[in-house]
This record gives structure tokens, sequence and C-alpha cells, in this order.
């Protein structure tokens, strides 16, 4: 539709008010926002399945009603990742290429899940007891619009180790993307939107992947087929090597000196980017990391120690 760009005032999934980025014309407010790449385009599946739905159009120019604000905060967040991108590691969208990013709210019938389906992101509403709706949080929004962007360069497929290194970058870019935008960051994912009626959960941690029972050593990984080989599961054990690579600590007794979160993020981006393909396997990925933090801060660095520290804390290399 055409229209002028403007700015539209809403309410978030937990009543925070926001604005975001719109296309006005007399038939109202869409949630499109002409300001980044070739564009963030956010609609509606209204509980159906089919994608993408309707681009989401709001007659009165107020996105303040119960069901606006899933699609407020999927709007809005996934220009908050898109920034992320672009003026932290210079990468114009998911591809590069600032391709348009797609979003599908209220999507099935309690839905608690949220995807990137391989061409947009998609979020359920959730059952209002294991999740509210699922775009209500940043640092979901990141980890399905990371999934994208480990589509267009890695191309970890979602299987065995290579799966769980695709779920692990996810989950440490959603950590990171929430650190630079989120007033109360911290290294779980989901938290805003897991469990309503349950404080202080998430749905995975990446401090202490054992508070989810998850893996925080190699010699615990998953062998099993579930979960397509434990995708959710063992991305945990590389998880925790990004939490003590920020952070430091000492983990099975391995000590490791932290060295923030923006070297952290430096050194994952050029990992994920540069040196991981289809097929990488754990102990690559620490010889990756290793490589992209040498790259970055030189051989005899101390972040080069600390990635080696970090990754043998949980048992690689
Ligand atoms: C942090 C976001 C996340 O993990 O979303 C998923 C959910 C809630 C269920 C199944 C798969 C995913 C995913 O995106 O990996
Ligand atoms: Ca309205
Ligand atoms: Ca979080
Ligand atoms: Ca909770
Ligand atoms: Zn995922």
């Amino acid at each position: 539709p055409d229209g002028i760009d403007s700015i539209t005032n809403g309410t978030g999934v937990l009543g925070d008010r926001k604005q975001v980025n719109t296309v006005r014309n007399s038939a109202g407010s869409y949630l499109i926002d002409r300001t980044r790449g070739k564009g963030i385009f956010t609609y509606d599946a209204a509980n159906g399945t089919e994608l993408p739905g309707t681009l989401w159009l709001d007659v009165d120019h107020q996105l303040d009603g119960l069901l606006d604000g899933a699609a407020v905060d999927a709007h809005h967040y996934a220009g908050l990742t898109f920034d992320y991108f672009k003026t932290v590691h210079d990468r114009n969208s998911y591809d590069g290429q600032g391709a348009a990013i797609v979003s599908t709210v209220h999507y099935g019938k309690a839905y608690n899940n949220a995807f990137w389906s391989g061409s947009q992101m998609v979020y359920g509403d959730g059952d209002g007891e294991k999740f509210l709706p699922l775009s209500g949080s940043l640092d979901v929004i990141a980890h399905e619009l990371t999934h994208a962007v480990t589509e267009s360069t890695a191309g970890l497929i979602y299987w065995n180790d290579a799966g769980a290194i695709n779920e692990s970058m996810s989950d440490i870019f959603g950590v990171l993307i929430e650190h630079a935008y989120s007033e109360t960051p911290d290294w779980q994912i989901g938290e805003d939107v897991y469990t309503p009626k349950v404080e202080g959960d998430a749905l995975r941690s990446l401090a202490d992947p054992t508070l989810k029972g998850l893996p925080d050593h190699y010699t615990k990984r998953y062998l099993g087929l579930e979960d397509f080989g434990g995708v959710h599961i063992n991305s945990s054990i590389s998880n925790k090597a990004a939490y003590l690579l920020a952070n430091g600590g000492t983990h099975y007794n391995v000590k490791v000196e932290g060295i923030g979160i923006e070297k952290t993020g430096k050194i994952f981006y050029r990992t994920l980017t540069q040196y991981l393909t289809p097929t990488t396997k754990f102990r690559q990925l620490q010889a990756a990391s290793v490589q992209a933090a040498t790259d970055l801060y030189g051989a005899d660095s101390q972040e080069v120690t600390s990635v080696k520290a970090a990754f043998a804390a949980v048992g690689l290399k």
C-alpha cells in the first residue's frame, strides 16, 4: 500500500509503551518500516497457519489494543535486531544485502513456539501458562533472526553438533542483542514471556544450563535422536563457553579470564560468518573461535587465551 512513513505509538505484550515505524494512509497505519534495509513488514495470521497472513493495519493509528501487543513487539524488536547487526557488525539485514524482514504474529492457537520458517519469523500466542505471545521478548526475536543470519552464512544444518551450534549462535546473539538494548539484560533466554505465573525462571540459562537440566560440559552431551539430535540441549555447551568468555569464572576447575560482552560478540560474529560451515562439529567450533580471536586480537592476546580457556572449561580441546 502507498502512504507516508510515520511513527505510531503502541503498547507491547507486557503493557510497555513504545513507538513503531509505520506507513500511513487513509485506511490506517500499516506495520511497514521503510527506514531499515528493504523494509520490515509485520503480518497477522489471525490464529490460522497461513503464512504470511495479512499485512497488519491499524485503522485508528493507535496500536494499543489487546491483540496489538504481539505485532507491536515483533515489529519494534525486529527493528532493534536489524540495528544491532548494522551498527555493531556492519551487516545490512540478515543477508548482508538489506533483505526485507517479515514476521507473522498470532500464528496458530495457543501455540507455544516461535520459529524462522526459512524465509520469515513466526510467533505463536502461547497458551498463557507456558508462554505469553512469544514476540514479547527481545531475546526471542533476536534468537529467531539470528537463525536467518546463520542460514545466510554458515548454513549450519539443523541436526546433531551443527544444529546445536546453530541453536547456540541464536541464543548467544539473543543475549548480546538484549544487552545492547534492554535495561535489564541477563544471560537467560525468554524470561519475559516464559511461564507468566512463575517468577525468576526462563526457557534456558546460558549462565547455568543445569538449571534446566541441560549439559554444561561436552562429556555430558545428549547422544539421542530427539530434538533433531539435541539441538536445544547441546547448544548449552557452547552457550556456557560464551558466558564464561564474556564474564569469566572457574568451571570444572578451569579458570577463565572474562573479556567482556563486546569482544565476545566480535569473536562469535566472525566465527559464525567466516569460519563455520553446514557440518561444523563442536571441536571445530573451538578451533574456529580461536582462529577468529587470533584474527581480531593476535595469537598472544588475552582474548585468545580466554577463548581457549572458555572452551576447555566445557571440555572442548
Ligand atoms: C528462544 C526462542 C526459541 O527457542 O524458540 C523456539 C521455541 C520456543 C520452540 C521451538 C523452537 C524454537 C527455536 O526458535 O529454536
Ligand atoms: Ca488501534
Ligand atoms: Ca534474557
Ligand atoms: Ca516465568
Ligand atoms: Zn532456535
